[in-house]
């Protein structure tokens, strides 16, 4: 059983650059809603540049890098577009993710094992650089082995289906998703990964998952920045933060 350690919380911005650009003008600023997110206690940033660029902008993470006093975790799909703008970066992490410019959201994992060989030579240059490489994957233990192969340092569980069922009252559903997420958590631990968590938690389903004791970072935005339109930005996240402790404690 892993020790129980500081769990990290980790603040997805994306969503303030979303209703900016809804008008196409400066504000919100994603760069104001990072240094408030400090502030309030997050662990670190994390900011998604889609190749559509829906929402954050080059701009925003060129901004981002020069802002910041925590580490920025650069989401990025596994493109040479991507490769390029990370390398000259070098954030304290990258994270690579699926990305298809229809969807909606992030709809499920990195399909490590359909493309190990490119995947493994893709992310050794990010490495290289002193990258932090994370891969965010569906909770299946043999797209974990295979990022465990390719020499990912990280991965990020995707909680996408368990707060999905949770929202939708499919609870016996969401309980089943929870006891995957806490089995690959623990096989993947076992393996020497870091084990990070994030999609769709909110304040009703991230105690389960701040309690498991092998994860170390939860990434966590869209439900923030929902919250922040009714309670301010900081409270929000105080209030995330304090329900992460407590599932510690
Ligand atoms: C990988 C993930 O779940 C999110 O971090 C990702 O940023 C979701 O994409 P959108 O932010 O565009 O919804
Ligand atoms: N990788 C997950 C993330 O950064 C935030 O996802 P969400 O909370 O915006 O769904």
């Amino acid at each position: 059983m892993a020790e129980q350690q500081k769990l990290r919380l980790g603040v997805n911005i994306d969503h303030v650059a979303t209703v900016r650009n809804a008008r196409g003008g400066q504000y919100p600023d994603p760069l104001r809603a990072a240094k408030i997110a400090e502030k309030a206690g997050a662990d670190g940033i994390t900011a998604h540049l889609r190749e559509d660029r829906r929402h954050i902008s080059d701009a925003d993470i060129e901004g981002l890098m020069d802002v910041l006093s925590v580490p920025l975790n650069f989401e990025m799909a596994a493109t040479d577009e991507m490769q390029k703008i990370a390398l000259r970066h070098q954030p304290h992490a990258v994270c690579i993710v699926p990305e298809k410019r229809e969807e909606r959201t992030t709809e499920g994992g990195l399909d490590v094992a359909r493309e190990e060989n490119r995947l493994a030579h893709f992310i050794a240059p990010l490495r290289d650089a002193g990258c932090r490489v994370s891969i965010f994957i569906a909770a299946d233990q043999r797209q974990i082995e295979a990022a465990n192969r390719i020499g990912a340092e990280v991965i990020e569980l995707h909680t996408g289906a368990y707060c999905d069922a949770y929202a939708e009252g499919r609870f016996d559903e969401a309980q089943e998703e929870l006891r995957r997420l806490q089995e690959m958590a623990t096989m993947a631990h076992g393996l020497g990964l870091e084990v990070h968590a994030g999609h769709g938690l909110t304040y009703d389903t991230v105690s389960p998952v701040a309690a498991f004791p092998e994860v170390r970072e939860l990434n966590i935005g869209h439900f923030l920045i929902g919250e922040a339109i009714f309670l301010g930005l900081e409270p929000a996240i105080a209030e995330m933060r304090r329900l992460m402790d407590e599932a510690r404690s």
